[in-house]
């Protein structure tokens, strides 16, 4: 079952439902064991651990995965190795990813000859701070 770790987490950690190793460079489907049903306006979103990350260049592909208030399936999590050279295991149990749970808006989308005006306009990609 995810469990927070620490009050004040926003991430419940999730854990290898089984034991996997990856290569340099390899990613592979990793499942939690765990479902979930969340209310409907509620999305869970999984991501990855700083930890791992940082300590073993292992990240997910798809980060935050989302998971929608009507999935009941089983939540896998992407796991990519971009260490260059280091393999790297991962055993049944071991904490994997986290996971954020947080109130969604569902937009409505209306298409419009023009836009209102903003300061920022279409300046992005790096546009400021130079
Ligand atoms: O990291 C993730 C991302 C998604 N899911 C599950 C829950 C989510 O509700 C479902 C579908 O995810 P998403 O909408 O991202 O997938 P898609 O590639 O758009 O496929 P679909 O056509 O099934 O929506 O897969 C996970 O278990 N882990």
């Amino acid at each position: 079952m995810p469990s927070y770790a620490h009050a004040g987490d926003a991430g419940a950690d999730l854990y290898a439902a089984e034991d996997v190793e990856l290569k340099p460079g390899e990613r592979a489907v990793v499942g939690t064991g765990v479902a979930i049903a969340l209310p409907d306006g509620y999305a869970a979103f999984v991501h990855p651990r700083s930890g791992l990350a940082a300590k073993h260049g292992v990240t997910l592909v798809n980060a935050p995965g989302t998971v929608d208030a009507g999935y009941r399936g089983e939540i896998k999590v992407t796991l990519i190795n971009t260490d260059a050279k280091e393999p790297f295991r991962l055993r049944r149990g071991d904490r994997v990813a986290q996971l954020v749970v947080q109130r969604v808006e569902r937009a409505a989308f209306y298409e419009v000859e023009r836009l209102p005006g903003s300061v920022r306009g279409a300046n992005g990609f790096g546009s400021t701070g130079r």
